[in-house]
């Protein structure tokens, strides 16, 4: 066995989005792996089943069963646009449905498999030399960069045929659709009002799907929907109620207006995007599954509050069908295998996938709870070599969001903890207020406050940590990406007991985020309302002497490199020492979905600049 080299980024497999044949039999899933020869990331779709070895079937991603169990549609790019495709699952070849010049998105059959929807892009035409304009502040979309005029709305194509309908048209974006049970209508949110990027909105509607219909809406203003699905005859919503910042919660639309689920717990549920693991909500007989954090860690629970997995597992994807459950999740020694549960917990969940790296030895991660100077329990991890006895250098790693969390798993994200691990360092992940996982109460504690209200949470746990002679305060070192980011570049602002800082995808400057940012908006609005100068960095960088690695991609739109450049300039003038790498046509996401080589080179860079300051042996 040998320890994880950052190469191993290449071998590394993480499945996805997994779904359950109808009669439970095989796990469709999709498969991200590194293509280091043409610098991309390949998707696949494969398929699980019991006691046998897990299967290619094709390239592409979004696998959906017929509800026969009779075919896989999916999404294949063909010119560089995503496509609907068939695969006759009794033998044959993949056939394409949709032909959109605008790509389609991910399929959703109809109930009686005749027809599927999807959600997809409409654009405008223009020349890609045409002057841009913007009327509202929604005109850019981190990953998409200027939307140009582009609207997302569904269509309806006939499985057979491949007739495509427009379902829906208009100045909105339109989300994914869910079929009603009898097929005659499709449930999606939206925000359709003309002033809906001064306002944190999102309503629920149905809309016809045989003919053009204006769509209905189903919710009133003060339910800001995240997501509708129609489950069985209950039409299920996600959302915040109320308060554009706090737990997103389930509800099922009735005619006396939305009714709470009764969860059972004071948690986030957690319905799945790119670094917040978790499902869409589903049926499990006449039990509501769903995702919550808990700790950090994303689980599956049966409402109210029976949770269905084993705690060190973190899941990303699920799916429901003949009573079982199949479901993805990454644990202390896997950044994901695809398993398949009995609810009624009778046995172990079967894992189908063998994904971890079976030659490498991973670190775990040890849970640690610190007590911030107001008395509030702080939870974190501590990665570091068992065999290790004397004090050493420690790498502080903040995580993003600021409603982000560290789990106690792998993940395919973060080399450079194992890197490091094995190097002689030790690797904090603190989970410190306004992070997911530990009640609303603390998940909003830092609105306002950004930096404010938890730099205490961090450096009581730093002081906690010398004072065990876990590390050494000569040898102290700190980074993190986006919130994270944000936080090195604050912390370093505020103390000088870091020897190297590496802020990544940061924020420096609060006042020109609100302005730049695709989130500027909300950003101010709701996140750090009030003094957006004493909620930054740059208000103190004078104060700065730590050397500094800034990393940064290019095309990132939820933190414009600006942040970046704005932080560098100010630290050179000072004659800090200080490097600013940019990653060129990357987005804010890059860390996860990246370029390899992007990748690869954010963890090799955060390794060499720690080498470079601070030595693994005591001075
Ligand atoms: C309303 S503005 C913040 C929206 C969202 N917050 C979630 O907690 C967000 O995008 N936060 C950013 C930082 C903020 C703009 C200052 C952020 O930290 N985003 C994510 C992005 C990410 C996730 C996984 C891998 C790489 C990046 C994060 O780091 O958690």
């Amino acid at each position: 066995m040998t320890r994880l080299v950052l190469d191993d980024l290449y071998r590394i497999a993480v499945p996805s989005d997994p779904r359950l044949r109808p009669d439970g039999g095989a796990v469709a899933y999709t498969l991200t792996t590194a293509d280091r020869d043409a610098d991309e990331n390949r998707t696949e779709i494969w398929l699980a089943a019991p006691g046998t070895p897990p299967r290619r079937l094709a390239e592409g991603s979004a696998a959906r069963w017929s509800p026969d169990g009779r075919t896989l549609a999916y999404l294949r790019p063909v010119d560089g646009r995503p496509q609907i495709h068939l695969l006759p699952m009794d033998g044959g070849e993949p056939r394409p449905l949709t032909s959109r010049e605008d790509g389609a998105g991910a399929p959703v059959w109809s109930p009686d498999g005749t027809r599927i929807a999807f959600a997809g892009p409409v654009t405008t035409g223009a020349a890609a030399h045409a002057p841009v304009v913007a009327d509202r502040l929604d005109h850019k979309a981190d990953g998409t960069g200027l939307l140009r005029g582009v609207s997302v709305h569904l269509f309806v194509v006939d499985a057979a045929t491949g007739r495509t309908a427009q379902v829906t048209g208009g100045d909105f974006h339109a989300g994914e659709p869910s079929w009603s049970p009898d097929g005659t209508r499709l449930a999606f949110v939206a925000n359709m009002e003309p002033g809906r990027d001064l306002e944190a909105g999102g309503a629920a509607y149905a809309v016809d799907a045989r003919e053009d219909a204006e769509p209905e809406r189903l919710t009133d203003p003060e339910l800001i929907c995240a997501g509708a699905w129609w489950l069985g005859e209950r039409l299920v919503v996600a959302g915040l109620k109320g308060d554009p910042v706090g737990h997103v919660r389930l509800f099922t639309l009735g005619p006396g207006g939305p009714g709470e689920v009764e969860t059972g717990l004071d948690r986030n549920v957690m319905i799945g995007h790119p670094g917040y693991p978790g499902a869409v909500p589903a049926l499990l007989g006449d039990d509501l599954l769903f995702c919550a954090r808990d700790r950090g860690s994303t689980h599956l629970y049966r409402a109210p509050a029976e949770r269905l997995v084993p705690e060190e597992t973190s899941v990303s994807g699920a799916s429901v069908a003949a009573g079982l459950i199949a479901y993805v999740a990454a644990t202390p020694h896997s950044a994901g295998d695809v398993y398949l549960a009995r609810p009624d917990g009778a046995d172990e969940p079967a894992r189908l996938t063998d994904y971890a790296l079976d030659d490498v030895e991973l670190f775990t991660p040890g849970r640690r709870t610190f007590t911030a100077p107001d008395g509030t329990p702080v939870e974190g991890f501590v990665l570091r070599d068992e065999n290790a006895t004397t004090p050493g250098p420690l790498l502080l790693d903040v995580h993003g969001g600021p409603h982000n969390a560290w789990a106690p798993i792998f993940d395919g994200v973060h080399l450079y903890h194992q890197s490091l691990v094995a190097r002689g360092w030790t690797v904090l992940t603190l989970n410190p207020r306004a992070s997911d996982g530990y009640g609303e109460a603390f998940y909003k504690a830092a609105v306002g406050a950004w930096g404010l209200a938890d730099t205490q949470d961090f450096l009581t746990a730093i002081d906690d940590l010398v004072a065990d002679g876990t590390a050494d305060p000569e040898r102290l070192a700190v980074t993190g990406y986006s919130y994270g980011g944000y936080m090195t570049c604050w912390l370093t602002t505020r103390t000088g007991r870091f020897k190297a800082a590496i802020p990544g995808g940061c924020v420096s400057d609060l006042t020109s985020m609100a302005g730049t940012s695709d989130m500027g908006f909300q950003l101010k609005t709701y996140e750090c309302p009030g003094d957006l100068a004493a909620q930054s960095p740059i208000t103190r960088v004078g104060e700065v002497t730590t050397p500094t690695l800034v990393l940064h991609g290019e095309n990132d739109d939820r933190c414009p490199v600006g942040q970046a450049e704005q932080w560098f300039a100010a630290l050179r003038e000072q004659r800090v020492p200080v490097r600013l790498v940019r990653y060129p046509g990357a987005s804010h996401l890059f860390i996860l979905n990246g370029r390899p080589s992007h990748r690869f080179d954010y963890n090799e860079r955060i390794i060499a600049w720690l080498e470079q300051w601070i030595s693994v042996s005591p001075s």
